[in-house]
């Protein structure tokens, strides 16, 4: 089977942890098959979407590494809504309603009242033309309910009619449409909710997953019924869990809440915001993973599981360094240069500080302890500036290896009557200005001895 699969945000805001882990799901999923990866925009409610953000949802796309095979817009696609619509109603399965909002709560309460369950009543469906006719002139104008296939006479009766599918992620799901209303797929104003489009654009691209959170199964189970509606076989669908924020609230585009662009402003390695969005409320062990390739072999849809799950940023810090200390020159080099980080001992210098980084930035601040010299100007007491004195008397002649900083203590250590901590805390001071960093044994060799002269208290 030719997989493609389907990312649909809505271009409202920038996108959150938690698309990102559908569109993650996604891609893994068609790297995994040798699939395709559509990325379609949303963007039927023309007042909220705006070219702007579906750019920004792009750039974070390709921040993470997701390049789509296709890029659409629903905005673009109304005529082919519009015909799928002519179907429907010629098949009798799309009829127009009238009621205001005030009515139905009213209808809602009255069902409510008489123990029905609350779905609309399908009033609108007994209307003659006459009324209909009567109710246009009164200024009224329809909005279109699709008829769902559940029991077609009376809607207060309380046989189920279950629609179920295999789904990717949670096994086997049923949802009873007759705890449903026939859903409003045409507004007033003749604009589309989101249900129709979508289906009309997974049918005519040739959807075959559709892969999603789970606050889309009760509309899968719609879409389904749709999907028959309009003569197609419906895809496969599977729901992953949603990420909510480490204190449990719902995640939004519009609030900006762990937002990927604030992510990324945070100095976080793709990878690690992209290993924590995947791995994250899974039965799949959370490690840093270095490319999606390595990714897409861990990934299993079944892995995730059926509950929310808490998106905590303190773990991205965790998996940076981690992510960090494992990269190889190659991958950073050219992020290196924007940090003025070159030269002919770039590579050298990037092995001895990698694993001591919680973010890339970081690396300018051990690039300047290293090139630019330090004169932490720090308090020595008598007693360490005389061994500080004896040591840097002892340093040996180049040329320096990694084997330089060993030979030197060793020779510091038989020379003075210190060893351990008492040794070696004075020395670091000296050099770096700082108690801890990578090791000196690596950046001794970056200094040079004239450097290391220098920094003698
Ligand atoms: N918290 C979440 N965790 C995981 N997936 C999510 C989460 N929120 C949304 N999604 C998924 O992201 C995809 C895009 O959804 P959508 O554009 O509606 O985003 P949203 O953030 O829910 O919307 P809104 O624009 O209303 O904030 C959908 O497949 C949806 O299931």
């Amino acid at each position: 089977m030719n997989v493609t699969v389907r990312f649909a945000p809505s271009p409202t805001g920038n996108i959150h942890i938690g698309n990102a882990r559908t569109a993650l799901f996604n891609w893994l999923f068609a790297r995994k098959s040798g699939g395709r990866f559509i990325q379609r925009f949303d963007d039927t409610d023309r007042e909220r979407s705006k070219q702007e953000y579906a750019d920004r949802i792009l750039y974070d796309l390709h921040w993470l590494g997701i390049f789509p095979d296709h890029v659409d817009y629903q905005s673009k696609r109304f005529a082919h809504y519009d015909a799928a619509v002519e179907k429907l109603k010629a098949a009798g399965l799309l009829y127009p309603c009238y009621e205001t909002p005030d009515e139905l709560e009213l209808k809602r309460k009255i069902r409510l009242s008489r123990k029905l369950p609350p779905v609309y009543g399908r009033e609108a469906l007994a209307l003659s033309a006459d009324e209909r006719a009567s109710l246009e002139a009164e200024g009224r104008k329809p909005h279109w309910r699709f008829l769902l296939p559940n029991h077609a006479g009376d809607p207060s009766e309380t046989q189920r009619t279950d629609i179920s599918w295999t789904d990717l992620v949670r096994g086997e799901e049923t949802v009873d449409l007759a705890s449903l209303s026939d859903p409003v797929l045409v507004r007033e104003d003749g604009s589309y909710l989101y249900t129709l489009p979508s289906v009309v654009d997974d049918i005519e691209m040739g959807v075959t997953h559709v892969i999603r959170g789970d606050d889309h199964i009760t509309n899968t189970g719609v879409q389904i019924a749709l999907f028959k509606a309009l003569a197609a076989e419906p895809p496969v669908f599977g729901h992953h869990n949603l990420l909510t924020s480490a204190t449990g609230e719902g995640l939004s585009k519009r609030s900006g809440a762990l937002s990927i662009a604030s992510l990324r402003d945070d100095g976080i390695e793709p990878m690690s915001v992209a290993s924590l969005a995947v791995l994250t409320g899974s039965s799949e062990a959370i490690t840093a993973v270095s490319s999606l390739e390595e990714l897409a072999q861990k990934f299993e849809p079944s892995a995730a599981s059926r509950s929310a799950a808490r998106f905590d940023p303190a773990d991205l810090v965790l998996l940076n360094r981690t992510i960090l200390q494992n990269m190889p020159f190659e991958k950073v080099r050219d992020r290196l240069v924007a940090f003025g980080i070159g030269g002919p001992q770039a590579e050298e210098f990037w092995l001895a500080v990698r694993g001591n980084l919680d973010r890339l930035a970081d690396a300018a601040v051990w690039w300047r302890v290293v090139s630019q010299g330090t004169r932490p100007g720090i308090d020595f007491s008598d007693a360490d500036r005389a061994f500080l004195d004896e040591a840097f008397d002892l340093l040996p002649e180049e040329p320096w290896n990694g084997e330089t900083w060993k030979a030197w203590t060793r020779a510091v250590k038989d020379k003075t009557d210190r060893k351990g901590k008492a040794l070696f805390r004075p020395l670091r001071l000296a050099l770096t200005g700082l108690e801890s960093g990578p090791e000196l044994s690596d950046l001794l060799p970056l200094l040079g001895r004239e450097e290391t002269l220098a920094r003698r208290p």
